[in-house]
């Protein structure tokens, strides 16, 4: 659909309150839109639970960890999660915990939409259009990837509800390939993504092996030929029981190694930083 570059302001420098752990460990600095960083992040219990029964979004994370996650949001160009996530939690993925006297833009939201079931309902949709003044400061506009064979009709239908709709060819699952990630990114000149979830993107996106479709190991991502390059969770000190886990069942298997970095802790939780090994 729509085809245009939109051109991203160079990131301001992040100013000396974002913590010291995230601006020394992960490299969005010198991430390029050539070879873009992918950041994997949530927040979950000690029973590695990310929500609860039927998908009832849990608070896990505290006030000083949930601010964290606001600047890890703001240190990426752009915040992805699954469609679920969106109609589940309606969530807003912006910056808005930060000091407004910073200034500082949000990530542009990419939320993952395979069959753009995309509520038009949504807050992010629905903040983009009522706060005209904040466009680009505030609030991004939602820009929806969903497969090349959604119809034609459905998404004019989206794109004239003020969302942006990207498309792209499916894998055999009827997913968006997560090796497929980094080229979408170049092509929306984006140049960092946190992907905050939920489940099924998580695992999807750290089970995938590799960059591009080529399996032999990426010199740009060590040798390893991963296609995360950091983790950053949040463990909060609580049991959710019957929920939805970190990984859906059986998706246990086949996870990645990955190397601890550094663990803060902040407020009530622990946070980790690790990369993939
Ligand atoms: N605690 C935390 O940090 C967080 C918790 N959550 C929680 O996660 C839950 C939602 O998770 P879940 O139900 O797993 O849904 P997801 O948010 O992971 O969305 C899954 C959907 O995304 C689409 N999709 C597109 N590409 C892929 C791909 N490569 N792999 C997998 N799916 C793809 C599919 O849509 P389709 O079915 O149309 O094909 C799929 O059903 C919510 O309860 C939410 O509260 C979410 C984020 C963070
Ligand atoms: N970091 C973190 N901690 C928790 O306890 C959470 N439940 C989540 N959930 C994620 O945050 C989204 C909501 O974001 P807004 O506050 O509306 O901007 C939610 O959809 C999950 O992705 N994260």
């Amino acid at each position: 659909m729509n085809s245009s570059i939109s051109t991203l302001p160079t990131p301001l420098p992040l100013p000396a309150d974002a913590p010291t752990f995230l601006t020394e460990h992960l490299p969005s600095a010198s991430a390029t839109v050539d070879r873009p960083h992918i950041t994997v992040t949530w927040a979950q219990s000690l029973d590695s639970k990310i929500a609860g029964p039927g998908g009832k979004r849990v608070m896990i994370s505290g006030p000083e960890s949930m601010l964290m996650t606001h600047w890890l949001r703001a240190m990426h160009d752009a915040i992805l999660i699954g469609v679920n996530t969106l109609i589940l939690d309606d969530p807003r993925l912006q910056a808005n915990l930060l000091p407004e006297s910073l200034a500082i833009p949000p990530p542009q939201p990419l939320i993952l939409d395979p069959r753009l079931r995309f509520p038009l309902s949504s807050r992010i949709l629905a903040e983009w259009n009522e706060r005209p003044l904040d466009r680009g400061k505030k609030v991004k506009q939602p820009w929806i990837i969903c497969g090349d064979d959604v119809s034609f009709g459905k998404m004019e239908e989206v794109e004239s509800a003020g969302a942006r709709v990207v498309p792209v060819p499916l894998d055999e699952k009827g997913h968006i390939p997560p090796s497929s990630l980094p080229a979408i990114l170049t092509s929306l000149n984006l140049r960092s993504v946190m992907i905050e979830g939920g489940s099924k993107i998580l695992s999807s996106f750290l089970h995938a092996p590799t960059r591009g479709s080529n399996t032999s190991p990426s010199p740009s991502t060590g040798g390893s030929g991963v296609l995360v390059d950091s983790v950053v969770v949040t463990v909060g000190p609580m049991f959710i029981g019957d929920g939805i886990g970190v990984v859906p069942e059986g998706e246990q298997k086949g996870l990645p190694p990955l190397k601890h970095i550094h663990t803060e802790t902040m407020g009530k939780d622990s946070v980790m930083v690790c990369s993939v090994e």
